[in-house]
Parts: structure tokens; C-alpha cells; sequence
């Protein structure tokens, strides 16, 4: 789950909030016009506006999901519209009717509990208007009965709504966790453990980012270790790891930081050289070459070459963005550099067309 996903979710439970809150208030508003009360048919200008609010409303919000109502405002409108129709309907009925004021309190009270859940204030100016009414028609009569109906839904919704902030936080935190980890496996991913360069993922991802950032010219290097194998095979396979990973270093230190280097096989390294001439990717070779030899890593078996570690490196320009032919270029001059004798560095431009 991504942020947007928390925030959209969040979105749809004030959009479900709010529908329920339309739906009740809708049923309500027609049961009251269709329902005579002891008798007396007549239906109130509020109860139509209610009736006929909700339902456009409903509609509105419907075919227009995205447009955002204020939750606020609506149930602070239909609170005063419930009121009022309360008020009129009281001054229609036989005097001192405290149980239709009860049971049209109760019915207001109950549909904002519903909708309302975890909203104090929504609920809160929902109710409002319906119990100041309804105190005010019964003269105070049955007050502490009214103010009891009142005040418990509202300590109701506020335990809800610290319970339901607390498990969000809980949930927010979860998430936002998860979401870090997952980023730190990604990278992870793109990286060679022995090394810590860029693995082949980690390098098409860069290529992709670099080469959409700019359109300008680069190079790119083939590089590989000389007659490693005879290395691994004297040395034994864990100093050959050993010598990678210094290797390794050392061409990350020989080349600038927006530079992309990656092992690219075996003993095989590959760098990136964006915005880069032939002259200044020639200079990084000869530094990545001069540096690894000053390793003086011990090898007696590097046939007639040294008798330390060396690199040969075959270099090519990356042209509109067609990484497939600057490496076979590059791996062809590799090929010649090694064949002219190892400790070498050759451009694909200074090789005769095949
Ligand atoms: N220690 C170690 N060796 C590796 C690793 N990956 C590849 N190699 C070894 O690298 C050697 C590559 O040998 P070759 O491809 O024959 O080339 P080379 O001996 O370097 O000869 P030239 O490239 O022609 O100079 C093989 O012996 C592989 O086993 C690794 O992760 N660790």
C-alpha cells in the first residue's frame, strides 16, 4: 500500500460516511411525509427540503464522486432542518406531546451515530439544533432524559474516534514502515553484494533515469580483470573475491560520482560515463587502469603482463541512447586490448571496421 492508497482510502470512508448519513436522513424525511403523526397530515416545509436535499445529494455525490462535500455544513444544515421541522410539528399536536419529541430526538441522534461514527464535531452540530429544540418545546420538561440521550452517543463517538485515531496512527506507522523496507530491498536488489556496485538491474534502472535525464553525448567502458582465472586458480577463490572487491573500489574512485559503475559479469565491470568526450573518457580509463595496477595485488600468473593485477579496458560512445551497440563496440576493443597484450586500453574509434 502507498501513501496515495491511505489517502484514498481515507477519502472513501468520509465519502461512505457522508452517503450513509444522506440515505438515513432520506428515509427519515419520507417516512415523516408519508406517515401521518395522531392523525395530523401535513408535511413540513423542512422535511421536503430534507427529503428532496438528500436525495440530489445522493445523486450529486453519485455521478460526482471526486467533488467533495463538507461534511461539516451538511449536518449542521439537516440538524436545523430536523429542528425545525420539530418545531412545527410540535406546535400541530396536542399540547405537551413529550413522547413524538423523544422519539424524533432519538431518531436524529441515532442516524448522526451511525453516520457519524468517529466525527465528533459533525455529530456534534448534527444534534445540536434537534436537542436545543426539543428542550426548548418541552419547556425544559424531561431535560436530564434529553441531555442523558444527547450526551451518550457523544462520549460513544469520542472513545471511537480516539480508538479509531490510535489504530490509524498504528496502521499509518505499519505502512509507512513497509514502505521503507520495501525501498531498502529494491536497492538492495540493484546491488552486487560481494562488490556493491550496481548489479545488471541496478544498472538498466540507472540507464533508464540517466539517459532519460540527459540527451547528451556519453561513453561507456568494458573492463576486465587479467587472466583471473589463473588468479582464482592459484590463488584460490576467496582471494579472488578479495581482489574483486578492491577492484571494485578502485574503479568507483577513479571515475566522478554521477558516473555509473556496475559489474557487469564475472571479473567484468562496466562504467557509464554520462556527458562525456573521447578525451576525457580516455583520461578516466588510464586513471581506473593506473589505479587498480597501483593496488599491487600480488600475481605471479598474470602471463608476461605484470606480476600484479591488471585491467584491460575497451571504451565506445553511447549514441541515441543505444546502449546495445556501444557495448558491442566496447567489447570488441576489450577484446583487441587484451589480444595487444592486457594492461590496455583501446576505443572502439580506433579499431578498423570489422
Ligand atoms: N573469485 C571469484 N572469481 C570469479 C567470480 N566470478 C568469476 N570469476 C572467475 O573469473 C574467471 C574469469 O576467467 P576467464 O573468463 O577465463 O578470463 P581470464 O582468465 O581473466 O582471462 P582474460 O580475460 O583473457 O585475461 C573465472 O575463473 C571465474 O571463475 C567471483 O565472483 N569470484
Amino acid at each position: 500500500m502507498t501513501a496515495q492508497a491511505w489517502k484514498s482510502l481515507r477519502t472513501k470512508k468520509y465519502q461512505l460516511s457522508l452517503r450513509l448519513f444522506l440515505f438515513l436522513n432520506l428515509c427519515s424525511a419520507f417516512f415523516s411525509l408519508l406517515n401521518p403523526l395522531y392523525s395530523v397530515y401535513s408535511s413540513t416545509l423542512p422535511v421536503v427540503f430534507l427529503a428532496a436535499g438528500s436525495g440530489l445529494l445522493l445523486l450529486w455525490h453519485w455521478r460526482f464522486p471526486q467533488k467533495k462535500i463538507n461534511i461539516l455544513f451538511i449536518s449542521l444544515a439537516f440538524g436545523c432542518l430536523w429542528a425545525w421541522h420539530v418545531g412545527i410539528k410540535t406546535l400541530e399536536l396536542p399540547s405537551n406531546n413529550t413522547s413524538y419529541v423523544m422519539i424524533a430526538l432519538l431518531t436524529i441522534l441515532f442516524i448522526g451515530t451511525i453516520s457519524f461514527s468517529n466525527n465528533i464535531r459533525a455529530f456534534t452540530l448534527n444534534a445540536l439544533p434537534i436537542v436545543i429544540t426539543c428542550l426548548a418545546v418541552t419547556h425544559g420538561e424531561q431535560w436530564v432524559r434529553m441531555l442523558y440521550c444527547f450526551a451518550l452517543p457523544l462520549v460513544g463517538v469520542s472513545i471511537h474516534y480516539i480508538i479509531q485515531k490510535r489504530n490509524d496512527t498504528f496502521a499509518q506507522e505499519l505502512m509507512f514502515q513497509l514502505i521503507a523496507e520495501r525501498e531498502t530491498l529494491n536497492d538492495l536488489s540493484m546491488l552486487d553484494p560481494l562488490t556493491g556496485l550496481y548489479n545488471r538491474r541496478g544498472l538498466q534502472h540507472r540507464l533508464d533515469t540517466q539517459l532519460a535525464l540527459n540527451t547528451e553525448d556519453h561513453y561507456v567502458m568494458l573492463l576486465d580483470i587479467d587472466h583471473f582465472k589463473a588468479y582464482n586458480d592459484h590463488y584460490g577463490h576467496m582471494m579472488g573475491d578479495k581482489a574483486l572487491i578492491r577492484v571494485s573500489a578502485a574503479i568507483r574512485n577513479a571515475v566522478r560520482s554521477r558516473d555509473i559503475v556496475a559489474r557487469y559479469g564475472g571479473e567484468e565491470f562496466m562504467v557509464v560515463l554520462p556527458q562525456s568526450d573521447a578525451q576525457s573518457a580516455m583520461r578516466t580509463a588510464e586513471r581506473i587502469r593506473q589505479q587498480v595496477y597501483d593496488l599491487k595485488i600480488p600475481h605471479m600468473f598474470n602471463e608476461s603482463v605484470a606480476t600484479n593485477v591488471t585491467i584491460s579496458i575497451g571504451i565506445a560512445p553511447l549514441i541515441t541512447d543505444n546502449v546495445e551497440l556501444a557495448l558491442e563496440k566496447a567489447d570488441r576493443a576489450l577484446y583487441e586490448a587484451k589480444h595487444m597484450g592486457r594492461n590496455n586500453i583501446l576505443t572502439s574509434e580506433a579499431l578498423q571496421p570489422a
